[in-house]
C-alpha cells in the first residue's frame, strides 16, 4: 500500500466519524424536539381541559356593586373621585378609609364612568390594573419587581434563547401594564420605601428606565426593541389610585403632595343594613327587618355585611329555602366569632362627673368618648390624681420617624389640673379619679375641654347634661383651642344621640351647621362651656368662676 492509499483510508475514516457525530447530534436534537413537542401537547391538552371546567359565578362577584349608585354611604368620596378622575385632566388620587367600605369597588366603577366622558383621555380599552401593596415584593437587584418592572439578565435560569445569546430581557411591571389607564394600588401605605421612591420617579417621568449590567448599546446581537427600551424607557403614563387604611400622617408627604386626597367613611348601622339587603336581593333571597338589624349590630363594614349574607344564604340554600332566617344570621355571627358593635350612645340622664367627649381615630373616624371623674374631699393640698383607662406611653410619628412619648391623654389631664388651679378650683384638696372607660383610643389634647368639665363637675357636684358632646383643646390659660377631625366628631355625636356639640370657635365652619338633628355651638372659653353644659341644681361650694385670658396671665 502506498502513502496515497493510506491517506485516503484515514480521510474516509475521519469523514465517517465526523458524519456520524453530526448525524447523532441531529438525531438528538430531533428526539429532543419531538419529546418537547410531545410534552407541550400534553400540557396544552391539560390546560384546555382545565379551561373547559368553570364553576358558576362566585357569590362575591354576584353581590359586587355594578354601578356607582350601588355603593352605599360614600356619596362625598365618590363625588371627589369623579371630580379627580372623570374630567379632561385626571389627577392621581389617594383614597383613605377603613377596610371593606367600598374603596376598591368605587375606583373600578369610576374608571368606567371616566371612559364614558368624550373629553377624558382614557380610551375605551384603557386598562385598570390592580396591585396589592402588601404583596408587591421586589428584589433589590432588580430581578423581580411586579410594580416597576425588571430585567431578566442572561445569567439567570430560564433566560431562554435570548439569554443564551447574552441578551438582557426587560419585563414590564404594573406601571407599564397600566399605561393609558389607571393603576390601583391597594394598601399603598404598605409599599416598601424603595418601591415608593421608584414609583414617584415613574410618576414624574411618565416612563420607566430599566438598567442591566448586561446591556451594551454597541451590541448588535441585541434586538432593536430591547435597545429602544433601554434607551428610551418603557411607557408608563397612567393615573394612580392608591387606597389605604392608614391615616394621612402615616403616608409619605412626597406621594401625598402629588395626589388628590379622598376620604371614605365608616358605614353607619342603617347603611350596613342596606348593603346586606342589596346583597340578599342579588342572591334572590329574602330577609326580614330583624335579620337585617342583627347583621348591622355585629358587622363593622360592607365586606363583613356581604360575607355574612353569603354564608347565611348558603345555609338557607342547603335547606331549599329562599328566605334567610334570623337564626341563620345568628349562626353565622357565632361561627365567624363576630362581636357585637359597642353601642356608643349618650346616657339617658345627666350625671355628676360624666361627660361625652369626642375622639377621632384611624382614617378620620369620629366616635363618642365617655369621660368619668370622681372627687373625694381630703386634707387641703393632699389630694391625689389618678388617671385610668389610658396607655401610660404611646408611639407617635410615622414609618420614617417614630417617637415614644408620655400618653397625650395623661398630659391633657395634667394641663386641665393647671387650668382648674388657676380658676381657683380647689382640685388639690380632692382625691380625683379620671377614667376613660371602654378602652377607646384617646387622641389626647382634643379631650381637654371635656376632661375639665368632668373634673369641675365632680368637684362641685354639678350634673353635666347628657345630650351634649364636647371637643376642644385647652390652653393652660383656659382658652379653647382648635382641634382636628371636627366634622367626623360632630357626625359621631349626632349618631350617638347628642343634641348639641360644643366646639372651639376656630373650628367653626358653615358645613357643620348643615347637619340636621344636632346644634353646633362654637365657644371661646371654659367659662362659656361650663355655663352651657353644667346643671347647677344646688350650689354646694361653687368657687369663683374666673377665666384667665392670655393677656392677664402672661403679665404674671
Ligand atoms: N359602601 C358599600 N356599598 C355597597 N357594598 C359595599 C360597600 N362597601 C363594601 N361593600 C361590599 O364589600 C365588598 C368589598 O369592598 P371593597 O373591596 O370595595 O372595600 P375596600 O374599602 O376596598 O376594602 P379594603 O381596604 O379591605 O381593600 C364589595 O365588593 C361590596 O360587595
Amino acid at each position: 500500500m502506498n502513502w496515497t492509499s493510506i491517506f485516503m483510508v484515514v480521510q474516509v475514516f475521519f469523514g465517517v466519524v465526523i458524519g456520524l457525530y453530526f448525524w447523532n447530534l441531529l438525531k438528538n436534537q430531533r428526539t429532543q424536539k419531538v419529546s418537547v413537542d410531545r410534552e407541550s401537547r400534553k400540557e396544552m391538552m391539560q390546560l384546555q381541559k382545565l379551561r373547559s371546567i368553570s364553576l358558576n359565578e362566585p357569590l362575591a362577584e354576584k353581590v359586587r356593586p355594578q354601578r356607582l349608585d350601588d355603593i352605599i354611604g360614600q356619596d362625598q368620596g365618590i363625588l371627589s373621585l369623579e371630580a379627580a378622575l372623570c374630567g379632561p385632566n385626571p389627577q392621581h388620587v389617594l383614597i383613605y378609609g377603613p377596610p371593606g367600605v367600598g374603596k376598591t369597588a368605587a375606583a373600578r366603577l369610576v374608571m368606567n364612568k371616566a371612559k364614558e366622558n368624550n373629553q377624558s383621555p382614557f380610551a375605551s380599552e384603557a386598562p385598570f390594573i390592580e396591585l396589592d401593596g402588601t404583596t408587591a415584593r421586589f428584589d433589590e437587584r432588580g430581578i423581580a419587581d411586579p410594580l416597576i418592572g425588571s430585567v431578566h439578565d442572561p445569567i439567570y435560569q430560564g433566560a431562554g434563547s435570548m439569554g443564551q445569546a447574552g441578551i438582557p430581557q426587560p419585563k414590564p411591571g404594573a406601571v407599564t401594564k397600566a399605561h393609558g389607564g389607571m393603576l390601583f394600588i391597594d394598601e399603598i401605605g404598605e409599599l416598601h420605601s424603595i418601591q415608593l421612591n421608584k414609583l414617584l420617579k415613574v410618576l414624574e417621568d411618565r416612563k420607566v428606565f430599566l438598567e442591566s449590567a448586561y446591556y451594551n448599546e454597541e451590541n448588535m446581537n441585541i434586538p432593536r426593541h430591547i435597545h429602544d427600551i433601554f434607551q428610551n424607557g418603557l411607557p408608563a403614563d397612567f393615573r394612580l389610585i392608591g387606597a389605604t387604611t392608614r391615616t394621612p400622617d402615616e403616608i409619605p408627604p412626597a406621594i401625598r403632595s402629588r395626589c388628590l386626597e379622598v376620604f371614605f367613611r365608616p358605614l353607619k348601622q342603617k347603611e350596613l343594613s342596606t348593603v346586606a339587603k342589596k346583597a340578599s336581593e342579588r342572591l334572590k333571597m329574602t330577609m326580614n327587618e330583624k335579620s337585617l338589624e342583627t347583621i348591622s349590630t355585629y358587622v363593622t363594614n360592607g365586606r363583613e355585611a356581604v360575607n355574612t349574607v353569603q354564608i347565611a344564604a348558603g345555609l338557607a340554600t342547603t335547606e331549599n329555602r329562599e328566605e334567610i332566617f334570623v337564626d341563620d344570621i345568628e349562626w353565622v355571627v357565632h361561627a365567624s366569632r363576630l362581636t357585637r358593635r359597642p353601642e356608643r350612645m349618650i346616657h339617658n340622664t345627666p350625671a355628676v362627673g360624666r361627660v361625652n367627649g369626642l375622639a377621632v381615630y384611624g382614617a378620620d373616624l369620629g366616635m363618642l368618648l365617655e369621660i368619668e371623674a370622681t372627687a373625694r374631699e381630703t386634707k387641703p393640698e393632699k389630694g391625689m390624681l389618678t388617671v385610668t383607662g389610658i396607655a401610660e406611653e404611646e408611639n407617635a410619628g410615622n414609618q420614617m420617624r417614630s417617637i415614644r412619648r408620655k400618653s397625650m391623654a395623661r398630659s391633657s389631664v395634667d394641663n386641665v389640673m393647671t387650668v382648674l388651679r388657676r380658676l381657683k378650683v380647689p382640685v388639690d384638696s380632692y382625691d380625683i379619679h379620671v377614667n376613660f372607660p371602654g378602652g377607646t383610643p384617646i387622641d389626647g389634647p382634643s379631650a381637654g375641654a371635656a376632661i375639665a368639665t368632668a373634673i369641675y363637675s365632680a368637684v362641685h357636684q354639678f350634673k353635666v347634661k347628657n345630650d351634649i358632646a364636647i371637643t376642644g383643646e385647652l390652653s393652660i390659660w383656659g382658652t379653647l383651642k382648635p382641634v382636628g377631625g371636627v366634622p367626623s366628631k360632630v357626625a359621631a355625636a349626632l349618631e350617638a344621640g347628642a343634641k348639641t356639640a360644643y366646639i372651639p370657635v376656630d373650628n367653626d365652619e358653615t358645613v357643620l351647621h348643615r347637619l340636621e338633628g344636632i346644634n353646633v355651638i362654637p365657644l371661646t372659653s371654659l367659662d362659656e362651656l361650663f355655663d352651657a353644659v353644667l346643671i347647677e341644681t344646688e350650689q354646694p361650694n361653687k368657687t369663683e368662676n374666673v377665666i384667665w385670658d392670655e393677656n392677664q396671665s402672661s403679665s404674671m
